[in-house]
């Protein structure tokens, strides 16, 4: 499941020991589910967490929205019995955190099935210099930001143009492009505010990153819609795509659409556009 043929738009964590949640997510209009069974689950409802959510992923019911077990960090008590019950239940992907090297990535990718995909959450300041090396691990193919505890590390403040975590957010996009694999953004933590999630989404999607993790339902809608490409974006696609097949029939490498040139790099970059539009659509059908 790549970004080209599966939509990241929004991803939302639930926390693997909430029945109720983990219910309504059978029905919520999100492209790919992170259950959660660190941060989000009290040390004491750890061992019935993993129960509850082995119970939900072998019920199912969760269509087409990627599924992806964030598991306790190997270093801890639990993250060893996570493995050993989550990691061939059934998830699209084990998603680990706290990760700071690639021998961190390897140490996991040990004990889980050879086809198991393997996401990492970048969220110290150790993983982000190390980002280029854990995005090229063979078995990754997910980068999730964890903004909450690179501003912990950091010792930063929260700001809303997020102007402290600027270098690391475009190192996790530029390890991620450079591997090919997702990129996905942290979380906005008020989780009624609308208006600041949707001008958060934006700049993500400014600066590259495939779709936003979530923490409440009210926030889909809002990613859903910043991260799919706008039907302006589409429709200046399609024109580009025509006129420089236009311009290479008659002879020429370059086409003008709107006043702007148009090479075939920006062909490449249209069709891109075009599929992750195809995705979207696909998601919606039942
Ligand atoms: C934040 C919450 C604790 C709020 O919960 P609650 O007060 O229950 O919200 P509501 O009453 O408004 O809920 C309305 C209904 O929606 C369901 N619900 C709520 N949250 C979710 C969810 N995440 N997924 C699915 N469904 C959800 C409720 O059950 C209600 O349903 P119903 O009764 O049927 O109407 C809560 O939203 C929450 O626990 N959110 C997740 C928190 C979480 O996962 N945190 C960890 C991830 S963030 C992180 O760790 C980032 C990273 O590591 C970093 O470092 O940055
Ligand atoms: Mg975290």
């Amino acid at each position: 499941m790549d970004a080209a043929s599966h939509p990241y738009r929004s991803v939302l964590y639930i926390p693997g020991s909430k029945d109720r949640a983990l219910d309504k997510a059978r029905s919520l209009p999100t492209d790919a589910i992170i259950f959660d069974l660190e941060d989000a689950v009290a040390p004491d409802a750890k061992a019935e967490a993993r129960q509850t959510l082995a119970a939900a992923l072998k019920e199912g019911g969760y269509g087409k929205r990627a599924k992806i077990v964030r598991i306790n960090a190997l270093t801890t008590a639990w993250g060893l019995e996570d493995v050993r019950v989550l990691g061939d239940a059934g998830a699209d992907a084990i998603l680990l955190p706290k990760v700071n090297t690639r021998s961190d990535v390897d140490n996991l990718a040990d004990l889980l099935p050879a086809d198991m995909p393997i996401w990492t959450m970048m969220e110290t300041p150790v993983s982000v210099f190390n980002a280029r090396d854990i995005a090229a691990h063979g078995r990754v193919t997910g980068l999730v930001t964890g903004t909450n505890d690179l501003t912990k590390d950091l010792g930063s403040r929260t700001r809303a143009d997020r102007l402290p975590l600027m270098t690391a957010l475009q190192m996790i996009v530029m390890a991620a492009r450079a591997a090919r694999i997702v990129a996905i953004d942290g979380v906005y933590n008020r989780f009624r505010d609308g208006e600041g999630l949707r001008a958060e989404c934006e700049q993500g999607r400014d600066l590259g990153f495939d779709g936003k993790t979530l923490i409440h339902p009210a926030q889909i809608e809002g990613a859903n819609i910043a991260f799919a490409p706008t039907s302006s974006e589409i429709d200046l696609a399609r024109r580009q795509i025509e006129a420089f097949v236009a311009s290479e029939a008659s002879g020429q490498g370059v086409a003008v659409v709107d006043g702007m040139i148009v090479e075939n790099l920006h062909v490449v970059a249209a069709k891109r556009l075009l599929a992750r539009a195809d995705a979207v659509t696909e998601m919606a059908v039942v």
